[in-house]
C-alpha cells in the first residue's frame, strides 16, 4: 500500500506538488494524469525516493520514506520498478546483459542471474532476441527489454512514466497487455503515468487528475470518464463549439452497466420522440463500448425525455 498525505514539494522555491493525498491499495492499478508540467513525473519519483519532498507523508507499507537510513533507502529502491518512455537501455549492452545489470549490481551469482534472465525472457516473450543490441530491436521490444529489466529484482511496485507514449497504437496496446498480465500474474501494484487516455482507461482502476500540483479529481476511471468532470474536459479539451442553438442538447452517458441499451432507439419508440445525434464521444473499455452521445431534442420534449433517462437509470448533462 502507498499511502500519499499533504504531500508538498517545490523546486527553487516554486510549489510542485501542493498538498496531495492518494492511497494506492496493494496489487491495484493506479493512474496519474494531467498536463504537462503538473508534477506527474516529479509525485512518482518522490515514491521510489529519487526525489525528497518538503512535507506531508509518503509511506510505502506503512513506512514513512523519510525515517528510512541509506541502506533502507537502497532496499526500498530494489522493491520499486520504473520504466520509462525512451526505455533507458544500454546501447552498448545486448538484451541478456541489459537485463541482468540490476541483478548484477546487487552480487547475484551467475546461476541465479542466468535463470533469472531466462525467465524474464520468456515473461516479455524475447528469447530470441537475448543476445540482440538495443539498436535491432523495434520500440515494443525495447520497452519490453526495459519491463524485464525493472522485473528482475522482483519488485513489489511498477512506476510506468509515460511507458507507452513512444509506440504505436497497436504496439502500445501489447505492452498494456503484458502490464496487466504482471499485475495479474505476479501481483504487481502498477502506477502509470500517462497522456494516452485510451491508455488510461486499459491499464489502471482508479486515477487522480492533476492540475497545478494538485487533485482535481480522483475515483474510479469508469466513473471518472463517465462524470466528465471539469479537469478530464480541460485534458480532452472537448468544446461542443458548434450546438444547435435550437431545441435542447443532452449529453447522454453510456456505461459499462448500460452500453448494450439502445437509448436512442428507446427513447424514439417508447416516447415517440425524435433525437438528433449531434456527437458520438465512445470508446472502447473492458470489451464494452462506452461514451457519451449528444443529441439534440425540441424544447417541448425535454422534461419527458430526461425523467425516461432517470428511469432508465442513463446519466446525462444538458449542455449549454
Ligand atoms: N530537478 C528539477 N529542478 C527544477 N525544476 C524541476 C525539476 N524537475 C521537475 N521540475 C519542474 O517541475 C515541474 C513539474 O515537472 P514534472 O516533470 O513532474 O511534470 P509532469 O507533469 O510529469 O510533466 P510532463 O507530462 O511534461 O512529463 C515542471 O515545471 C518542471 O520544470
Amino acid at each position: 500500500m502507498i499511502e500519499i498525505v499533504e504531500l508538498e514539494k517545490s523546486f527553487n522555491g516554486i510549489g510542485i506538488l501542493k498538498g496531495i493525498n492518494i492511497n494506492i491499495p496493494k496489487g491495484s492499478r493506479y493512474g496519474l494524469i494531467g498536463r504537462s508540467g503538473t508534477g506527474k513525473s516529479t509525485l512518482l519519483r518522490c515514491i521510489n525516493a529519487l526525489e525528497d519532498y518538503d512535507r506531508g507523508e509518503l509511506k510505502i507499507d506503512g513506512v514513512d520514506i523519510k525515517s528510512l537510513s541509506k541502506r533502507e533507502l537502497k532496499y526500498l529502491r530494489r522493491d520499486i520498478g520504473m520504466v520509462f518512455q525512451d526505455f533507458s537501455l544500454l546501447g552498448s549492452l545486448n538484451v541478456y546483459d541489459n537485463i541482468s545489470l540490476p541483478l548484477k549490481c546487487w552480487g547475484y551469482n551467475n546461476n541465479y542471474i542466468n535463470n533469472r534472465v531466462n525467465e524474464l525472457a520468456e515473461v516479455i516473450g524475447l528469447r530470441e532476441k537475448i543476445q540482440s543490441r538495443p539498436k535491432e530491436l523495434s520500440g515494443g521490444q525495447k520497452q519490453r527489454v526495459a519491463i524485464a529489466r525493472a522485473l528482475a529484482l522482483n519488485p513489489k511496485i511498477l512506476l510506468c512514466d509515460e511507458a507507452t507514449s513512444a509506440l504505436d497504437p497497436k504496439t502500445a496496446q501489447e505492452i498494456v497487455q503484458l502490464l496487466n498480465n504482471i499485475n495479474k500474474e505476479l501481483g504487481i501494484t502498477l502506477v502509470t503515468v500517462t497522456h494516452q487516455l485510451s491508455i488510461l482507461k486499459n491499464v489502471c482502476d482508479e486515477v487522480s487528475i492533476l492540475e497545478n500540483g494538485k487533485i482535481a479529481n480522483q475515483g474510479n476511471v469508469n466513473d471518472i470518464f463517465t462524470k466528465k468532470p471539469e479537469s478530464l474536459m480541460n485534458l480532452i479539451g472537448v468544446k461542443y463549439a458548434s450546438l444547435p442553438r435550437s431545441g435542447v442538447n443532452i449529453e447522454i452517458f453510456l456505461t459499462e452497466s448500460n452500453s448494450e441499451v439502445a437509448i436512442i432507439s428507446h427513447i424514439s419508440r417508447d416516447l415517440g420522440v425524435d433525437c438528433l445525434i449531434i456527437d458520438t464521444n465512445m470508446e472502447v473499455y473492458n470489451g464494452k463500448h462506452v461514451g457519451s452521445l449528444v443529441v439534440n431534442i425540441s424544447d417541448e420534449e425535454f422534461s419527458k425525455v430526461i425523467s425516461y433517462l432517470d428511469y432508465k437509470e442513463f446519466i446525462w448533462n444538458k449542455l449549454k
